[in-house]
């Protein structure tokens, strides 16, 4: 008796439109949001100003100085010389420092390495999209800084999320466009920056908050690479 095999390979559609991934760093990567959270409320409580985890989803995405000065206008604060916002940026990122000393590889959120391989395994290329000047020093405690093809962080950028600047920048430093690029992301203002910019996205955490990202996963070990084919 003869047996004939076919053999079917089936190449799902999503393989042939995405070409990258850019990452956000906090809250995507590592959960350095709540230390994020920590330091500025203790800076919030220091100066009298009620702030809560409600407030501080404003916060999500966005620079040191726009952080602080949002805070400054909770507490309707009209005026405060650029010399006194500074030293107060600076203590809160001392203060953030500390909170991070001891982050190493055991804080990568779950799914994060899954997927950073299945990039590589699917020569989809990699970048890191951040607002925070801290985060190299951050990739490089979590042994994560030699997986990225290209690194943006508030150190590159002179405009911040929701403007689509930091993901501009990493679809030109990869020699993609943002319509082949997919930007992963906590926060609201993270989600509009990659609207804003064309590029699609996912969506990492609240589904009713984050309710403009394409795919919305809670964490990225809820999925796999292949949701990305209901883009
Ligand atoms: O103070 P840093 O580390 O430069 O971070 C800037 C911003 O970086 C973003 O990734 C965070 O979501 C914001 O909360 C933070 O303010
Ligand atoms: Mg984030």
């Amino acid at each position: 008796m003869c047996y004939f095999y076919t053999k079917y390979v089936i190449i799902m559609d999503w393989k042939n439109k995405i070409k990258a991934v850019i990452f956000d760093l906090d809250g995507v990567i590592v959960d350095t949001a709540k230390y994020h959270y920590l330091a500025w409320k203790s800076l919030a409580d220091q100066l009298g100003i009620p702030f809560s985890e409600r407030e501080n989803e404003n916060l999500k995405g966005i620079s040191r100085m726009d952080s602080l000065n949002f805070i400054l206008s909770l507490g309707d604060v009209q005026y405060m010389s650029q010399d006194d916002k500074m030293k107060l940026a600076i203590s809160k990122n001392l203060h953030y420092l500390e909170l991070i000393t001891d982050l190493n590889r055991e804080d990568i959120l779950p799914g994060t390495l899954e997927w950073i391989q299945e990039c590589k395994d699917n020569n989809i290329k990699i970048a890191l999209g951040s607002a925070s000047k801290n985060a190299r020093r951050i990739l490089e405690s979590l042994d994560l800084i030699d997986q990225f093809d290209v690194i943006i962080d508030g150190t590159n950028t002179t405009k911040t999320k929701p403007d689509p600047q930091v993901f501009e920048l990493a679809a030109k430093g990869l020699g993609v466009k943002a319509s082949e690029s997919v930007v992963i992301e906590d926060a609201y203002k993270g989600l509009e920056a990659a609207k804003n910019g064309g590029f699609y996205s996912i969506g990492i955490g609240d589904p009713e908050i984050l309710n403009i990202a394409d795919i919305n996963l809670r964490s990225l070990s809820d999925a796999d690479m292949n949701i990305l084919e209901k883009l």
